[in-house]
């Protein structure tokens, strides 16, 4: 495979959680059953595969582009490294970040690039890249990303219709035209030194509306509800992992799951391997308030006034002020102590963070 050495296959004998599976054609073709089969996996889950997407041949450019860039010598890749406020665009070096509450050190390296420097480049809306990034902007980036965001934009007009909204609502506050969080990350995780005790991503829901996954190897585990173990999602070829953020868990009042979810080692003979991912975020535009949008659809305001604690969705944060504070809270160098983690990192998990192992 194009950017990756051949790798043996996830072990048949390792349990894993069963996504449903959507075809992205039927979807555009407003097929029923698939809608509803779609809608089922957004309100229970939060995640789902998506195949039928036609985006293979950008994937495997970007795994090809991530192998460049990190590659490249650590003083090309520093220069353009996550700042010190705590936004995450750039290059982000191992040791970044922390992985729990007691202040670990994370062991993965990853590349950030805005979507907003992608569709504005050459100018620089958030940050600047490594030179095989800039070069790689309008062949590489630019096409992945209209793949990604067309995919995104997709979800949110079926979501419009299922909730009742006019046509536009869900993209209105996530516009590409606005300044956002959105985002496409590659991640690479050399093998583990001391796989049972070793996590990669923090578990976490993810901050922004919806995230596209793709993943070669085995590692990335949920926590279903009404079940108390982790469960891996096995990578399909030619499959997407989807998943819902923070935000419309918030908007739409609690009906989309914005579930919680890790990485690990990859399992079995996987774990000796390096594990590469890339992942496209849609967050709001920053200055999009997170709370219920009540006033376009009475399924959400009935799902308001039906909760037992309503006012938990009106977060009084922006999109913006939400990203930044629990990318904040990711950073080594904000590190406190395990209370503050604990506050600043908090998703909308309906569980606490804490010794999964
Ligand atoms: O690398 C993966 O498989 C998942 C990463 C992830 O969950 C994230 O970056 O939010
Ligand atoms: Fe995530």
């Amino acid at each position: 495979m194009s950017g990756l050495i051949k790798f043996p296959a996830f072990p048949a004998d390792v349990p894993t959680h069963p996504l449903l599976v959507i075809d992205y054609a039927l979807l555009k073709a407003g097929d029923q059953e698939e809608l509803d089969k779609f809608w089922k996996a957004a309100t229970e889950l939060g995640f789902w595969y998506l195949k039928n997407h036609g985006i293979d041949d950008e994937v495997n450019a970007m795994f090809d582009l991530g192998a460049q860039t990190f590659a490249l010598p650590t003083e090309e890749k520093m220069p353009h490294h996550y700042k010190a406020d705590g936004s995450s665009f750039g290059y982000k070096s191992v040791g970044t970040n922390v992985i729990d509450e007691k202040g670990t050190r994370d062991t993965t390296e990853a590349m950030d690039v805005a979507q907003d420097d992608v569709l504005a480049y050459p100018e620089a809306v958030h940050h600047t890249y490594p030179v095989t990034v800039r070069e790689n902007m309008d062949a590489v980036l630019r096409p992945f990303v209209e793949k990604s965001m067309d995919i995104n934009m997709t979800f949110l007009s079926i979501m419009d219709d299922r909730l009742g909204m006019p046509q536009g609502t869900l993209a209105s506050f996530n516009k590409p035209e606005d300044v956002n969080g959105s985002t496409v990350r590659l991640i690479r995780a050399a093998p583990a030194l001391n796989p049972d005790a070793q996590t990669f991503v923090t578990a976490h829901t993810d901050f922004g509306s919806l995230t596209l996954l793709h993943n070669r190897l085995g590692g990335l585990q949920v926590l279903v509800p009404g079940v108390e173990t982790w469960q891996y999602v096995k990578p399909l070829e030619g499959h997407i992992i989807c998943n819902i953020g923070d935000a419309l868990h918030f908007f739409t009042g609690g009906i989309l799951r914005s579930n919680i979810h890790r990485v690990i080692p990859p399992p079995k003979e996987q774990v000796k391997l390096e594990r590469w991912s890339l992942v496209f975020f849609t967050r709001p535009n920053f200055d999009a308030p997170l709370r219920p949008l009540s006033q376009y659809s009475g399924t959400i305001s009935d799902a308001v006034a039906g909760a037992a604690d309503p006012k938990k969705f009106d977060t009084g944060f922006t999109a913006g002020e939400w990203l930044a504070r629990r990318n904040a809270a990711t950073r080594a160098t904000k590190y406190k102590d395990s209370n503050t983690w604990k506050a600043e990192f908090k998703g909308t998990e309906d569980r606490e963070i804490l010794g999964e192992n």
